[in-house]
């Protein structure tokens, strides 16, 4: 059974847009740096990029081999080489793509490689998967233009025999048409895991947790390229204004659906490349991060604590819907990340955020008790929800991980709720969608503190997305195919008077 035949697979037909083609800096009236038109997409086309594969083929074969982070591996890679802005789009391109798509890679080449893809060589496994990722997934990339890079690569790294091998295999691919070809007798998560490639153990859990069409669209929408979101700042220029100036230099950018705060860009590469994040306009932050300060709802001359606060994402925000009038403390902990929070703060103007490093388990014994009006704990969690973005989590993580981070988080939220004044609010958010680490610790929470309620569907949070989002317990579930945003929970609480 193929791919086509399950209605939606990936197979060659249907024109894909680069998933990171378009991630290098770009040229605007506001844009610094590049040579590329504003919101112009790449045109890689038929062009020889022998030298964007053999970056990218470094970066998976030390990513397999070392455990290496495929971000910070790429991103030292693609310095070092010199690459154009296209071919480095390329590069990304073929890493993340491969990356995300490795189940499904292997298992289609273990049908072609006669000794099994494990007993290969590390650079030739992983040579026939970013080829095989060119054939099924770049309409651009013409196929025989994809086997013939992969035989160059093949000769200048190793002998004659090894070339010969990677033409056979890939060119018995070229021939076999719609790929994968499923094999009969498998489960609905089995199928589900091979065709979006998300390991099996994943699928079952959110099979479990939200049925087989929703863990379905869940894997589907994790292998979509993730969208660029900025948000305004508010203190400095209107979303309306800042809209236009983007519109007007060429760029095309919308109004969030999900957060008035939110402007969503494509095909714009990099915005902190541009001179409106440096003059402190924007900052880029997806559009389901904005909807947790504005959960806060923390207003001007207030004492906010932001437990878990680096790279300082959430602190800034709510320092803008604040007015910058009040008192942010933002704590993280480690102390190396203050200064992201700190040079965030700066870059946008504002003065009412300190920054601290403590483990926030010893907050509750170092800040007066009941001092703040608003917490926010965006708890460290398992970053289930951000797989669009961070394809690797899905190999790195393990189902343990949920469970031994659900501890911290449960008694994260026991400790700083002591720091709340009474009618104050407190959010406990996380950008994942293992309901262990949201809802549960929520429930648990409620049951331990009667002298807390949920208020979650009170906010206009809610208002806005309840005809999308899941109620998961007494909070707000974001998925990723729900609005195209990482997935996201987060539960409002009130402390009782
Ligand atoms: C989800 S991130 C926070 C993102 C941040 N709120 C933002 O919007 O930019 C979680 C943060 O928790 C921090 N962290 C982990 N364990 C912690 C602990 N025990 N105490 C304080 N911070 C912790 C990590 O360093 C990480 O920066």
């Amino acid at each position: 059974m193929s791919a086509g035949m399950n209605g939606g697979g990936p197979g060659r037909s249907g024109q894909r847009p680069g998933r990171y083609g378009d991630a290098g800096r770009q040229q605007g009236s506001r844009v610094q740096g590049g040579s590329g038109a504003a919101g112009k997409s790449t045109d890689r086309g038929t062009r020889p990029a022998a030298s964007s594969r053999a970056v990218a083929l470094d970066v998976l074969v030390r990513v397999e081999q070392e455990g290496a982070y495929s971000n910070l591996l790429l991103n030292s890679s693609l310095q070092k080489s010199g690459l154009s802005r296209e071919d480095s789009g390329l590069a990304t391109e073929l890493v993340y793509g491969t990356l995300s798509r490795l189940i499904t890679l292997d298992y289609v080449l273990e049908d072609f490689v006669s000794k099994g893809i494990a007993k290969l060589t590390p650079w030739v496994r992983n040579l026939l998967r970013l080829s095989l990722y060119q054939i099924m997934y770049l309409d651009r990339i013409p196929p025989h233009a994809a086997v013939n890079e992969a035989v160059n690569i093949a000769k200048k790294r190793g002998h004659q025999g090894i070339s010969g091998m990677v033409n056979g295999v890939l060119r018995s691919v070229l021939r076999a048409g719609e790929l994968p070809v499923l094999k009969k007798g498998l489960s609905e998560t089995e199928r589900i895991s091979i065709l979006h490639s998300h390991p099996l153990w994943m699928v079952e859990r959110w099979a479990a947790e939200y049925g087989t069409q929703t863990a379905e669209a869940m894997c589907a929408a994790n292998n979509e390229p993730p969208a660029v979101s900025v948000r305004v700042n508010t203190t400095m220029i209107s979303r309306h204004k800042l809209l236009e100036e983007m519109q007007a230099a060429g760029l095309n950018a919308a109004a969030s659906r999900l957060s008035p705060y939110g402007i969503v860009v494509k095909g714009a590469g990099n915005l902190a490349l541009t001179s409106w994040y440096s003059d402190g306009y924007l900052s880029v932050q997806d559009e389901s991060s904005m909807l947790v300060a504005e959960a806060v709802a923390p207003e001007p001359g207030m004492r906010v604590l932001d437990c878990c606060a680096a790279p300082g994402g959430k602190s800034a925000h709510m320092g803008e819907l604040m007015k910058d009038d009040g008192y942010i403390y933002a704590n993280d902990l480690h102390a190396h990340k203050a200064k992201l929070i700190s040079d965030q703060a700066a870059r946008l103007g504002l003065d009412c955020i300190t920054t601290g490093s403590a483990d926030a388990l010893e907050l509750a014994g170092k800040l007066p008790a009941e001092s703040f009006d608003r917490i926010l704990l965006d708890a460290p969690c398992s970053g289930l929800g951000v797989i669009r973005r961070k394809p690797d989590l899905k190999w790195r993580k393990q189902p343990e991980d949920v469970d031994s981070i659900a501890g911290l988080q449960a008694e994260l939220l026991q400790s700083v709720s002591r720091l709340l004044k009474p009618g104050g609010v407190l959010v406990y958010s996380t950008c994942t969608t293992e309901q262990a680490e949201n809802r549960a610790i929520v429930s648990a929470f409620l049951k331990r503190n009667p002298d807390f309620v949920p208020v979650s569907f009170s906010s206009p949070v809610w208002e806005r997305t309840k005809d999308t989002a899941l109620a998961a317990g007494d909070g707000i579930q974001l998925l990723p195919q729900h609005f195209g945003s990482d997935g996201f929970y987060i539960a409002r609480l009130q402390r009782l008077l």
